[in-house]
């Protein structure tokens, strides 16, 4: 099919709402929860804004505002730098990887009936393979989400922090080996505030999606919103991290093109 018809088409079906756009993102505020890792390491900064002007004496016509976060700040993505196992990866950080990996299918595998029973629930083999039974092989460089209705609990609740660290779920060595390895997936994302569980550090290797994820050269998704909204597949994915030199993350928009219903 002619290219130029095909972003007609997609222009009409947006106009007419035939597809939807689906945003993924939670509103960057001071109040929104980031990760907490053990006291001896560096700490994750929460988002903090200041107002310049207000259509004042510091700025009659104008309105603006600085703000301050991390790149692992909100709803953000993980670039391959950010972990050891990618330090090496071509093109890996946030600047240098290629625009077109930005935009792609994404499959959403739905954990929330687990979740809800257990919050140290995990994704499995088992599970993927029981998707795939169902809704069809995971295609290569397609993004894989884990559905856990996370992004619905407010406060303490998100980052459900007790003596022994978080409790949250995510997948196991095993689940994120399949996908990065054997299905070649661009990269998974989560409802929760890291790809991994809250309680990833005691894995073999710790943290196995970030791990895996970013040695593979693959991205990674978290603090994502409205995955409830979303279809097992045929969405499209729009991810697309600010341009930050030699940067290992960034908070974005995420949204997705979804089939109207
Ligand atoms: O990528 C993140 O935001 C994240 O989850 C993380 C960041 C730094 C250290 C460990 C983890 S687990
Ligand atoms: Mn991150």
């Amino acid at each position: 099919t002619d290219p130029s018809a095909l972003l007609g088409n997609l222009a009409e079906a947006l106009a007419t709402g035939a597809i939807e756009v689906v945003d993924l993102t939670h509103t960057l505020d001071q109040d929104f929860p980031v990760i907490v890792l053990p006291p001896e390491f560096g700490q994750c900064a929460r988002f903090r804004m200041e107002e310049v002007s207000a259509y004042d004496h510091r700025g009659p016509a104008w309105k603006w505002h600085n703000f301050t976060c991390s790149e692992h700040t909100g709803t953000h993505f993980d670039a391959p730098s950010h972990w050891i196992s990618g330090r090496d990866v071509p093109n890996g950080s946030v600047d240098e990887i290629p625009a077109e990996r930005f935009i792609g299918p994404v499959c959403v595998i739905d954990c929330s009936d687990g979740a809800a029973a257990d919050e140290d629930f995990e994704l499995t083999p088992e599970i993927i393979e029981a998707w795939e039974a169902e809704h069809g092989r995971i295609p290569t460089e397609s993004w894989v989400l884990m559905r856990t209705d996370w992004s619905k609990r407010r406060g303490a609740a998100y980052l459900n922090m007790r003596e022994d660290g978080a409790h949250s779920p995510g997948p196991t060595p095993a689940a994120i080996r399949l996908l990065v390895d054997e299905r070649g997936i661009r990269g998974f994302g989560t409802e929760t505030v890291g790809t991994d569980a809250g309680q990833g550090s005691h894995y073999t290797p710790p943290y196995p999606a970030h791990f895996y994820l970013h040695g593979a050269g693959r991205y990674g998704l978290q603090c994502l919103n409205n995955l409830d909204r979303l279809p097992p597949t045929g969405a499209m994915l729009i991810a697309t991290p600010l341009k930050i030199k030699n940067g290992t993350g960034s908070p974005l928009r995420v949204v997705a093109l979804v089939p109207g219903r």
